[in-house]
Formats: structure tokens, C-alpha cells, sequence
């Protein structure tokens, strides 16, 4: 079979983005990791499938497959990347998109500026509902590697998040402790670890270890569940400047119980066809 698809980035977070409702396509876990392959398909950290919508005020459904085969509910940079593939391919010219995901609905709306701006939902705190193996729900959590206390605040977007917070950003283990945390038995469905560093109130630097994908150059979730964090703990006002390897989000969060808000660029690369 051969598909044709759309390769785009938000920040160098990269994807395939397939239109799923002119093609009728069904991939299997073995085909996504071929398609993400570097080396022998096409490349990305996360392929995005565009289908019909499932709910009746909803536009479409977007799904998201890491580049390790599994599939996921949230992506932040696939969804501006979502939004603007839809709006470029003319399948839709609404100011305002409602998407259908596996984390919920997202409502996405593509400013004069080019930027994207979408609403994440909101976050959710307790552990049943990150999922994080705690009997009961703290600021901070901590785990043992390597007989080294490690602390870090866990939140969902949707998708699972660690964030820990460091003093400087460039020498963090990114690879070896992201590694091991993602897989730690404290986090049932496997987890995303951002290390960030405060700069100021109003601004963060981050890197995140993608669950399923390992360190990407941004992660919009991640950026929010960051921000999140800062500002549940008091360290951040309600509106941050992400720094991410590949450039800045900006995310806006009143506090518990209010959508995170987040805004950054999602930009077309290529076009192709390939066969699977
Ligand atoms: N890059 C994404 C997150 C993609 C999914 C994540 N790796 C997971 O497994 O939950 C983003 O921009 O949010």
C-alpha cells in the first residue's frame, strides 16, 4: 500500500502527519516503527494519523503513535502541527478546531501570527488519574536509583509527566536517569521526564526524555506540565517562557482546576509517498 503524508515540526519535535479521511489507513505497531525508522523509513518521534471525528461538535480525530510503536493520548506539538496540516490541506477553515483525542477534546485556533494556540485541558494531579503508583497525592514524590533519592512533581496532561527540577539544565543526565525513570515501576503506563531549570519567574529552560521516543529537541505536553509544576510550587507566575533545545513555548496556567494554555509554531517540511 502506498501512503502519501506530511512531514512537519513543532520546535524540531518531528512528525508524520497522514490524512486519514481522503485515505483509508490502518497502521500496526511494526508499520509506525518502520515509518519512524531514520535509517530505513521516513523519520519522526511521532506519527499523527488526521481521521473523521468521533463526537458530533467535534471537527476530527487526531491519533498519535510514538516512533516505538505504542500509541498514546497527548502530544502538544503534534496537536499545532494537527492544526495547521488540516488548515493547509484545505480540509477545514474554521478559525476555531475542536479535535476528538484519546486525552479528550482539544480546541486549537491559528493566530494572525502563524502561531498556534491550544488549549491542553486540564492538568490532573491525583495518581489513579496520572497513572503513578502512590498511595496518597504529594507536591513532590521521590524514587530510589541507584541509591540516590531522585524528587520530582508528577501531573498529567492527558500523558503521563515527571518534572524534575535542576540547576542547570545542560548537565543533566537526560539519557541514562530519563531512561531509567521513564521505565520505573512507580509509573504503571511508563512516563515522560522533563529536567528543568527556573531562570526566572517567568521563564524556564527544559529538556525532556519522551516516553517511547527518548530525549526530543521540545515536548509541548511537556512544556505545560513543566510550567505546571513551576507554578503549583510557587516558583513560576501564571505565564512562562518554555526554552526548549528547539526553540520557546509560552504556556498560560491560573492554577488547579483551569486548562493550560499553550501557544508556539508548527511548521511543514516535506511531502512524500511511501510504500508499507
Ligand atoms: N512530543 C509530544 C508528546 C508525545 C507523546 C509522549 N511521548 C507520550 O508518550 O506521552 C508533545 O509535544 O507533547
Amino acid at each position: 500500500m502506498e501512503i502519501l503524508f506530511t512531514k512537519m515540526h513543532g520546535l524540531g519535535n518531528d512528525f508524520i502527519v497522514i490524512d486519514a479521511v481522503s485515505q483509508q489507513i490502518d497502521l500496526n505497531a511494526e508499520q509506525v516503527r518502520f515509518l519512524a525508522d531514520r535509517h530505513f523509513g521516513v523519520g519522526c518521534d511521532q506519527l499523527l494519523l488526521v481521521e473523521k471525528p468521533v463526537s458530533a461538535n467535534a471537527d476530527f480525530k487526531y491519533r498519535i503513535f510514538n516512533a516505538d510503536g505504542g500509541e498514546v493520548p497527548q502530544c502538544g506539538n503534534g496537536a499545532r502541527c494537527f492544526a495547521r496540516f488540516v488548515q493547509d490541506k484545505g480540509l477545514c477553515d474554521k478559525d476555531e478546531i475542536v479535535v476528538d483525542t484519546d486525552a479528550g477534546q482539544l480546541v486549537l485556533g491559528i493566530g494572525r501570527d502563524g502561531l498556534v494556540k491550544v488549549n491542553m485541558g486540564v492538568p490532573r494531579h491525583d495518581p489513579a488519574q496520572i497513572p503513578l503508583n502512590a498511595p496518597t497525592q504529594l507536591p513532590v514524590y521521590h524514587v530510589e536509583i541507584d541509591g540516590e533519592s531522585i524528587a520530582f512533581v508528577a501531573v498529567s496532561m492527558g500523558n503521563p509527566h515527571a518534572v524534575l527540577i535542576v540547576d542547570d539544565v545542560e548537565q543533566a543526565p537526560v539519557a541514562s536517569l530519563g531512561k531509567r525513570l521513564e521505565c520505573h515501576e512507580v509509573f504503571p503506563q511508563r512516563a515522560n521526564i522533563g529536567f528543568m531549570q527556573v531562570i526566572d519567574r517567568s521563564r524556564v529552560k527544559l529538556r525532556v526524555y519522551e516516553r517511547g521516543a527518548e530525549e526530543t529537541l521540545a515536548c509541548g505536553s511537556g512544556a505545560c506540565a513543566a510550567a505546571v509544576a513551576g507554578i503549583d510550587q510557587g516558583l513560576l507566575d501564571s505565564q512562562v517562557n518554555v526554552c526548549l533545545p528547539g526553540g520557546e513555548l509560552q504556556i498560560a496556567w491560573q492554577g488547579r482546576g483551569c486548562p493550560v494554555l499553550m501557544t508556539g509554531p508548527a511548521v511543514k517540511v516535506f511531502e512524500g509517498r511511501i510504500s508499507i
